[in-house]
């Protein structure tokens, strides 16, 4: 009886370390994106129960085995980052050949459902995805540019696309405004928390841009990363996809984001830093959540 329970411990734990690796709250608020993009791809009404419950379950199957393998290939490096050092892998709580294994059948299935439940082109593109952040960004850019996280973003920026595509079997031209949000608003949540953990990235020996080009050139890039996300968030406004509602939710959201990037610019500070990064993530949840309520609003 002892041995039982100890054994249904020790899986339970397991089990924890492979969720883990799945990277589970970025993940949350990528698969809502996703779904923003499968319920906007439907002019009037609801898209089909059964499409957003396969296309969620198989966008975050792989946007989890992408996590999982990007542990995989920097369990070095992080091993050198106080951020990172407690990940499964640097701490041996599973093996390389678990997570690639892990990675392999959690992907493979969510690929698969894509492929018979939704549509091949979803399938298609949720694969380009995942090897644009598990291989492009990974391992080609990240150590080598400071630019990576610019180039890399576009793999973080595809989920309203991907959903889009579950529902439509096209990518629509309102998929491509969302994709652009997320692309824009990637280097200011990135560099935010790059600036004050940079002590990190250098022990690491990863070019990120506070690293290579010091903190003050970094923040001019936040705030003008931010303007440009200013004035894209405008976009479905200008292009009648959206309206007033969401017009209002973007200009407030808009405005204090760029106040944090302002005030990170002239008066910086490790504390403001991190918050500026926890507020990119409230912002981007906001937004979207704010381009779904708008929707459905009877205009
Ligand atoms: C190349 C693009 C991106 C880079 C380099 C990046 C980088 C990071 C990093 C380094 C963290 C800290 C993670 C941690 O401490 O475990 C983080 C957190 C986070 N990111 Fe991103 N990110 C990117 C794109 C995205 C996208 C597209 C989303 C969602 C749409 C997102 C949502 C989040 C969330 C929700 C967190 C907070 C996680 C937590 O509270 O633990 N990120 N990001
Ligand atoms: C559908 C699908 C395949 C989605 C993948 C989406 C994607 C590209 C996510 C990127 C977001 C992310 C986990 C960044 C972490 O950066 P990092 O790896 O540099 O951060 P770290 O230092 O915490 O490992």
């Amino acid at each position: 009886m002892k041995t039982l329970t100890l054994d249904s411990a020790d899986a339970l734990r397991r089990l924890r370390h492979f969720y883990v690796l799945t990277k589970p709250r970025v993940n949350t608020l990528i698969v809502f994106c996703a779904m923003i993009g499968m319920f906007l791809a439907v002019p009037e009404g609801l898209p089909s129960a059964q499409i957003v419950l396969f296309a969620t379950l198989g966008i975050a199957c792989v946007a989890g085995a992408a996590a999982a393998m990007n542990c995989l290939i920097e369990q070095q490096i992080d091993a050198r980052m106080a951020r990172t050092r407690a990940r499964p892998l640097p701490r041996g709580e599973l093996s390389s050949a678990e997570t690639l294994a892990f990675s392999l059948v959690l992907g493979g299935a969510g690929l698969l459902l894509l492929y018979n439940a939704v549509n091949p082109l979803t399938m298609w593109l949720t694969l380009a995805t995942f090897v644009g952040y598990a291989v492009v960004y990974t391992v080609f850019l990240k150590p080598r540019t400071p630019q990576n996280i610019v180039i890399g973003g576009a793999s973080g920026a595809m989920p309203p696309v991907l959903g889009w595509a579950a529902v439509t079997g096209e990518v629509g031209s309102d998929a491509l405004l969302l994709f652009l949000i997320i692309f824009a608003w990637t280097p200011p949540h990135f560099w935010a928390l790059a600036l004050y953990r940079s002590a990190d990235y250098a022990r690491a020996g990863l070019p990120m841009l506070p690293v290579t080009h010091g903190s003050r050139y970094t923040r001019l890039s936040v705030l003008l990363y931010t303007i440009i996300l200013f004035a894209v968030t405008l976009l479905p406004f200008a292009t009648r996809m959206s309206g007033a509602a969401y017009l209002a939710a973007a200009v407030v959201l808009g405005l204090a984001f760029l106040r944090y990037a302002w005030r990170l610019y002239v008066d910086y500070s490790d504390k403001l830093s991190q918050q500026t990064f926890r507020f990119s993530i409230v912002y981007l949840s906001s937004l979207f959540a704010a381009l779904l309520v708008d929707h459905y609003l009877p205009y």
